[in-house]
């Protein structure tokens, strides 16, 4: 995959690592753009859901292909992402999660820790996620495309039984 355009957060306590990746994705060929959401610094206390809803809706309109958001844990940054309408975002500290991200679930976006995963790990993580792409013709496709009836139904009343 190449010209990925790139969304990048974090709060307080992941700006340190979200600006080591920001680095790291800035010199990767596969990536044509990389927008910063911000925060720039540790001085900055906006609390974690600003910062992954601006990002995430970015991506929610097609603004960034892709984002990676980075909190303490993951946790908040990937459970403020995924209220947002046609969003996945996934927390993944390992290799093969984060593989699965993309082929198994097509997750727009990768949240992490910074104290929960070291920076070395982390980029070279990141580097994976870079090179993986999600196949709309394989059997994961018509999973992934359930999620995405239920918020089109849902959006109309439906449940998730029907
Ligand atoms: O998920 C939340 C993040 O880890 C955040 O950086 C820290 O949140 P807290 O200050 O509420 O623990």
């Amino acid at each position: 995959m190449s010209g990925l355009r790139l969304a990048l957060a974090a709060d307080n306590a992941g700006v340190e690592l979200k600006n080591i990746l920001r680095d790291l994705v800035g010199d990767d060929d596969r990536v044509a753009d990389v927008v910063d959401f911000g925060v720039p610094d540790a001085a900055d206390d906006r609390a974690y859901p600003r910062l992954a809803l601006t990002a995430a809706e970015a991506v929610a309109r097609g603004e960034a292909d892709r984002a990676v958001l980075v909190c303490g844990t993951g946790i908040g940054m990937c459970v403020s992402a995924n209220k947002v309408e046609g969003v996945r975002a996934t927390v993944a500290h390992d290799s093969y999660s984060v593989e699965r991200s993309i082929k198994s679930n097509d997750c727009q976006i990768l949240t992490m820790g910074s104290r929960v995963i070291g920076p070395e790990l982390a980029k070279r993580l990141v580097t994976e996620w870079l090179g993986y792409s999600f196949d709309p013709s394989s059997a994961s496709a018509a999973k992934v495309a359930h999620i995405t009836d239920y918020e089109h139904r849902n959006e109309a009343g439906a449940s998730a039984s029907s």
